[in-house]
Parts: C-alpha cells; structure tokens; sequence
C-alpha cells in the first residue's frame, strides 16, 4: 500500500465524534455561528433515492465547525462523503435533515479545471463571475481580476490564452476567478488529482500563502484530498468513514490518528 494514500477498504470505525451541540433534527435550515467560525455542521444527514421509495444514507450525523482564515483538509476512503458534504456545503445538493452554515460570499472550485476555465482568455476568465455584478466599473473589474491573479502567483499570464496553461495553471485561474468575487470560503474539491507533483505543490502552496496574506481571517479553505503529505499544510482536517466523520481537530492530531490506523490495519491483515 502506498504509505500517502490512505485505505483499500474502510476498517471499523475507532472512535465517537463528540457532538457540537443538540439541534433539532426536524428538516433543514441555515445558522448563524459566532463571528470566528466560518463553516459549521450539525448533525447533517443525507439519503439519496437509488429507486422509487428506496432510499440510501450517504451522510450520518456529521457535526464539525472550521474557524474563520484557516485551510482546512477533508479525507477519508473513496465513497465516504467527501465530495457529497462539500457539494452540501457549497448549496449545490441540500442535505435530508440537520444544520450547515457556511460564511458568505463561498465558491466551490471542481476537481478537473477544464470543467470551469471557460473563457479564451485567463484575464476573461478570472473576470466571467463578476459579470452578475453589472454595476460593477470596469476600473474595479480590472483590480479585482489583478489581485486575484497576484494571490495565486499568476498575474504575468493575464493575456494568454487559456488552453496553453498546464493543468496547475488552470486551477489556479480557477481560484483566481473564486477570489476575484471577493469569496470568503473556498471549498476546493480534490484540486490536485489530475496535476504532476510540482503542480500539486503550486497549487497547495498558492491557497496556504493566500490565506497567511489575509491574517485578519478574511478566506477560510476546505480542501478534499487523498493525499496525507498535503496534511502538512493544513491547520486542521475532518476525518470521514462510511459517511460519518470520525474525526475533527487540528491537522497533526488527524495525521497521527490516521497513520495509527493504517498501523493497525497493516497488522490486521498481516503485512
Ligand atoms: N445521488 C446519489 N445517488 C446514489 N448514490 C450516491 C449519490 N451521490 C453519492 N452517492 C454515493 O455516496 C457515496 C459517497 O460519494 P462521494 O462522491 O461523496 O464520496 P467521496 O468520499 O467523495 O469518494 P471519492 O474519494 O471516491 O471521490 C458513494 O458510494 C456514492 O456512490
């Protein structure tokens, strides 16, 4: 087994998640959180409809909270949640039952970066979302596009056009475009899949030193990966199985706990 990815199969869940508090579990709704905390769930449940009148849990009881102005890494084996929690969290699937707040504005960047680099140009690009602002000057359209572009180291490529931009490249851009509407929570689904290491790097390095730029918790990130090494920039991660997260803190704690359990899986099967 490859010592950075994590299992082959979902050995039995170790330990209990302590909840963050009791809620109501009767339906959905948004909640206001104090000001430090940027992302928060509560016992977020959520079943999807395989077949008329079946229904099939995908999330159980999710309850974790992210403060304000810090990356943040979501992992577990394939098929535990991951993406269906951040998609969740970014309003494009609405949970069955429980809470989720997620401070606003938020943007949510895909795994494959052809998927949402759209325009010719990476100037036209990182500028498309602004476009729902028509009362935005031009003036401002063009600083935003310039700042967002510094943030991800890509500002001397405003002119070129986009289909000559490595696949890193293209995430960044992509980015570029969640910051240029002034986004306060990044939610960044396994960015790194389809890049080479020197890429998976850039592109990690580009969202932590963004985030250590606005000091004053202005950009918060949840970042989905498979990738242990890429713990190393986190300050904190949620740990999932079998759509449950088991475990939530800061990215040491996690790390140590899931190489304890890769441990005890390899002497379970007796490698
Ligand atoms: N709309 C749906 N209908 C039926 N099953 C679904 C639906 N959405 C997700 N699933 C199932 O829910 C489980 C979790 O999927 P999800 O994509 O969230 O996992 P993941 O942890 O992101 O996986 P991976 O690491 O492989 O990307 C999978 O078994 C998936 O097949």
């Amino acid at each position: 087994m490859n010592a950075h990815s994590l299992f082959p199969a979902s050995p039995p869940r170790l330990f209990p998640l302590r909840s963050i508090s009791s809620v109501s579990p009767s339906g959905t709704h948004r909640i206001g959180v104090s000001d430090d905390i940027a992302v928060e769930c509560r016992n977020l449940c959520f079943s999807a409809s395989t077949r008329p009148g079946i229904s099939v849990p995908i999330l159980r009881d999710c309850s974790f909270r992210i403060p304000s102005g810090q990356l943040w890494m979501l992992l577990g084996p394939n098929g535990c949640g991951k993406s269906t929690l951040l998609k969740i969290l970014a309003d494009v699937v609405n949970p069955t039952s429980g809470t989720v707040f997620v401070e606003k504005p938020k943007n949510f960047v895909f795994q494959n970066p052809d998927h949402q680099v759209v325009m010719p140009t990476v100037e036209a690009d990182v500028a498309f979302g602004l476009g729902k602002y028509p009362d935005m000057s031009q003036e401002e359209v063009k600083s935003r596009v310039m700042t967002a572009l510094d943030a991800v180291g890509m500002r001397d490529y405003m002119q070129r056009p986009i289909q000559t931009l490595s696949g890193g490249q293209k995430q960044r851009v992509a980015i570029a475009g969640a910051l240029a509407e002034a986004c306060k929570v990044l939610l960044l689904d396994e960015l790194t899949t389809f890049l080479d290491e020197s890429d998976q790097l850039g592109v990690i390095k580009a969202v932590k030193d963004l985030i250590n730029a606005k000091k004053g918790g202005d950009v918060t990130a949840l970042w989905v990966t498979h990738r242990l090494e890429e713990l190393e920039y986190a300050d904190g991660a949620v740990y999932m199985e079998n759509g449950r997260v088991v475990r939530h803190g800061d990215a040491a704690t996690i790390l140590d706990f899931i190489k304890a359990k890769q441990s005890s899986y390899i002497d379970q099967i007796g490698f």
